[in-house]
């Protein structure tokens, strides 16, 4: 996202759950320097933390439901100005078309770009069900809820940036270093047309 006043550039990394989006947010800022903000890590962070939204947190995200934008757009703003970077990969955000609308208009920013994490069904629940991270939404019960928000609420968002011509979907099923090419190449190209400027 591009905010002409505070020069800060926002990407955005979307993807059904289980489609790699925090691994591959991983390699990002590896080679690239963003600094990589996970709303859903946000959001567990904030349940250990004791704070008093936590009891709340925890049961949505068990249920697989999107939480009030303004809890997690207070931890992301938090989040920003306690990195001292400028460059940001955002993932998992926005959820839904209330997280899409309130962070516009709240912070004024746009994605400069966003990347699609695009995987079958299948493979994504096989992915979850081996993580082995003691996730509490890790479980079939809970995934085949996340499924269907992703679906109903998280593709129109998709959409929505694709009517903008900001979407970059990649091949997410196949390996994790595959993956990364893909995802290294998008990158280059947006570093080699703003040198091209
Ligand atoms: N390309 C891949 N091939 C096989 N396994 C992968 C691949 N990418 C990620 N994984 C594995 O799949 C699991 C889910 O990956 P990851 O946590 O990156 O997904 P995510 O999109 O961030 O999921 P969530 O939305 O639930 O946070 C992890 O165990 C990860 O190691
Ligand atoms: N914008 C968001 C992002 C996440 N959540 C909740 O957290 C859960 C886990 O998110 P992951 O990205 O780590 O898979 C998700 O299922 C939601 O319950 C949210 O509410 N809003
Ligand atoms: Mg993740």
């Amino acid at each position: 996202m591009t905010d002409s006043k505070s020069a800060l550039r926002i990407d955005v990394s979307k993807g059904g759950p289980g489609s790699g989006k925090g691994t591959q947010c991983a390699n990002i800022v590896q080679h690239f320097g963003y600094t990589h903000l996970s709303a859903g890590d946000l959001l567990r962070a904030e349940i250990k933390s004791g704070s008093e939204n936590g009891t709340m947190i925890q049961e949505m995200i068990k249920e697989g439901k999107i939480v009030p934008s303004e809890v997690t757009i207070k931890l992301l703003q938090k989040a920003m100005q306690e990195s001292g970077n400028d460059k940001f990969l955002i993932d998992g955000f926005p959820r839904n078309e209330e997280n899409r609308a309130a962070f516009e208009s709240i912070t004024k920013i746009e994605p400069e770009f966003v990347l699609f994490f695009d995987c079958s069904e299948e493979e994504m629940e096989r992915r979850l069900l081996n993580r082995n991270q003691g996730r509490v939404d890790d479980n079939i019960e809970t995934i085949r809820k996340r499924f269907k928000v992703f679906l109903e609420s998280s593709i129109p968002v998709v959409e929505y940036y694709d009517s903008k011509g900001k979407v970059r979907k990649i091949d997410a099923a196949k390996s994790v270093e595959e993956v990364f090419e893909a995802v290294k190449a998008i990158f280059t190209q947006k570093y080699e047309k703003a040198a091209a400027v």
